[in-house]
């Protein structure tokens, strides 16, 4: 499908605060359990009760090889990355608490963003 010079501009600025937001959500000090896929040998269960995982380092790589036409495409990873967590950690685990923390921070920053 090809798409319009204009289109793939407008594409491009759509998706450029994402970039930002998720420089911020790596460099986060809880981001430490969503860095990298959960290592499913080390929870085994986790393929069981997770059945779309989703993590930054395949959130990067989407956003960088366009897989995301829109920043709603990348917000809904996010937010599965979020549910996938509270799925499966109790809320006042280590990694549960991170992700309560991370998920509001994501939260108030595209609030932002979409909000200007
Ligand atoms: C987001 C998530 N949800 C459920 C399970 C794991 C994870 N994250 C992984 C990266 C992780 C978190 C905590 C960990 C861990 C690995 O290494 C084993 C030792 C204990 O500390």
């Amino acid at each position: 499908l090809k798409r319009s010079l204009n289109q793939a501009i407008a594409k491009e600025k759509d998706l450029a605060p994402c970039r930002e937001i998720l420089d911020q959500l790596e460099a986060h000090d809880e981001a430490w359990p969503f860095l990298l896929p959960v290592n499913t040998k080390q929870f085994p269960t986790y393929k069981k009760i997770i059945r779309s995982p989703m993590d930054l380092s395949t959130i990067r790589k989407k956003l960088n090889d366009g897989i995301y036409k829109t920043r709603d495409d990348f917000c809904a990873d996010l937010q599965l990355m979020f549910v996938n967590c509270v799925t499966f950690n109790e809320d006042d685990s280590p990694v549960g608490k991170a992700g309560h923390s991370m998920k509001t921070f994501f939260d108030s920053r595209w609030a932002e963003l979409i909000a200007h």
